[in-house]
């Protein structure tokens, strides 16, 4: 059978999602539940700022979708989601009503009916029929009458012939990449900008954020093996010496992962945990600080590793209920405390260690969250900037001479990046850059591609990971 497409018409291939929603169905569910259920997950997120990857996994398991269904309601959801900057550019071509005329419930319909038609193998008839029964139930007959007739057209072409039209070879290339692969303009430009001389890949990154990535294990040295994860169906992962990939089945039906003895970590977070864990460090090695930990995943590899060479992780964060999620997620030994990281609660000079895995854009991570980049403007980035300066700088005042700090984002913006370490370690001559690669190469030896040095940046679409930037700092 032919594979699934994803919303830019590609091809699925390696590493992309394989499931294949729309094929013929095995169950007696009826199809309207799964569509309804799409729906309701994206008014939400439209209407009340619901965040998909929580709200969904509830409402299948309220209405009882399972397996195939569940697939079909999830990539209806995510997908509908990620492609609404170039749902509704076609819808508005489509539309004899302007969209911001057009209830917001109805519109959600029209988008859910235009990604069915655009980018599954739902044939058009069912995908415009089905979409047009749940514009009746939200909206009542007349609307019912107006939906059919935008889809009806949307179905005149497929997705390329639609991008020939809204997003044309001789436009900006903002325009053309934003329209393409549905990501605001602002973010293809900062995207862009962090590739730097690399920026003929952004096609290949922006398309790497609309597939859904795959799912990562970490066996918590000492605590777990990568072997039986293995053993639970579990495959090997490219890169992170502590990672393995599911490729499907629920992972809370893994023993290690209800203990926590494993988890679901993208295996950049790994990567960048792993990283600050061998940096090489003069002196003490006893104690360790996770900043800003919540809700710890890289808080439970850190302490971990910390137990097993006699140190000891202290994990903080300034929101009590992700500190709590923290409290899962570390060993015994580990302390946890609610602490603003910008006012601390330590010592200056107490650790030997320390993550700062800075509040930021997100913009790393799209992949994970389908409405994440339409949440956000570009006014959020100084703001973020100026919380990550305040907190670098505290956390270059912990760690005491000849220890280090990993600053970390999980956001290749610029602002956020390399601008933020220019500014902090401007006016300091007692921190010493560390060849952040060379270190990450030290952890994983196939790893390439991630920069010259000294700071780090991990990618979606050269290794299958998160956007982490990583920058490795040692007081002197
Ligand atoms: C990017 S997340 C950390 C993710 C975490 N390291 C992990 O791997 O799971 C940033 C965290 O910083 C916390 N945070 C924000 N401002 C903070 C502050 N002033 N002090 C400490 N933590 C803060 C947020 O609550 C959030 O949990």
């Amino acid at each position: 059978m032919p594979p699934t497409r994803n919303h830019r018409g590609d091809r699925r291939g390696k590493g992309g999602d394989n499931r294949r929603p729309g094929g013929p169905r095995r169950t007696g569910r009826p199809q309207d539940l799964v569509r309804r259920t799409a729906f309701d997950v994206v008014r939400a997120v439209q209407d009340r700022d619901a965040y998909a990857n929580l709200l969904l996994p509830r409402k299948l398991a309220d209405r009882e979708l399972t397996g195939r269904d569940a697939a079909l309601a999830t990539e209806l959801t995510y997908g509908t989601l990620r492609g609404l900057g170039t749902y509704d550019a076609i819808l508005a071509l489509c539309s004899d009503r302007e969209l911001r005329r057009v209830d917001d419930e109805l519109l959600d319909v029209l988008r859910l009916g235009a990604h069915q038609i655009l980018a599954t193998r739902i044939p058009p008839h069912a995908a415009v029929g089905t979409a047009v029964d749940l514009a009746r139930s939200v909206s009542g007959p007349g609307q019912a009458k107006f939906a059919n007739a935008v889809l009806r057209k949307v179905t005149t072409r497929d997705l390329d012939g639609w991008l020939e039209i809204i997003a044309p070879a001789d436009a900006d290339e903002t325009t053309r990449l934003s329209l393409a692969h549905s990501h605001p303009g602002w973010i293809v430009d900062a995207m862009r900008d962090a590739l730097g001389a690399d920026r003929a890949e952004i096609g290949d990154l922006l398309a790497a954020d609309n597939a859904r990535p795959r799912v990562t294990l970490v066996a918590r040295p000492g605590r777990a093996t990568l072997e039986e994860l293995y053993q639970a169906g579990a495959e090997p992962a490219s890169h992170a010496p502590t990672a393995a990939v599911l490729p499907e089945g629920d992972p809370s039906g893994i023993a290690a992962v209800r203990e926590g003895r494993a988890a679901v970590q993208d295996e950049g977070s790994q990567l960048v945990a792993l990283a600050l864990a061998e940096a090489p460090l003069e002196g003490r090695d006893e104690r360790w600080l996770d900043i800003a930990a919540g809700p710890g995943g890289k808080a439970g590899l850190l302490s971990a590793i910390a137990t097993r060479r006699g140190a000891r992780l202290l994990a903080a964060d300034l929101q009590p209920h992700r500190a709590a999620l923290v409290g899962h997620a570390v060993d015994a030994r580990a302390g946890v405390i609610v602490a603003d990281g910008t006012a601390p609660a330590w010592r200056p000079a107490a650790f030997d260690r320390i993550m700062l895995d800075a509040p930021c854009t997100g913009l790393g991570a799209l992949r994970r969250r389908p409405e994440a980049r339409w949440r956000r403007g570009p006014g959020s980035v100084p703001e973020l900037a100026a919380l990550q300066r305040r907190l670098l700088a505290r956390a270059l005042e912990a760690v005491r001479p000849g220890g280090v700090v990993a600053y970390v984002t999980c956001s290749p913006h610029l602002a956020e990046t390399r601008v933020v370490l220019d500014d902090v370690l401007a006016d300091r001559d007692d921190v010493e850059r560390l060849d952040s690669p060379a270190v990450l190469r030290a952890v994983a030896p196939e790893l390439t591609g991630v920069g010259d040095g000294p700071w780090a940046q991990l990618w979606p679409h050269r290794h299958g990971t998160d956007a982490m930037f990583l920058a490795l700092l040692r007081r002197r």
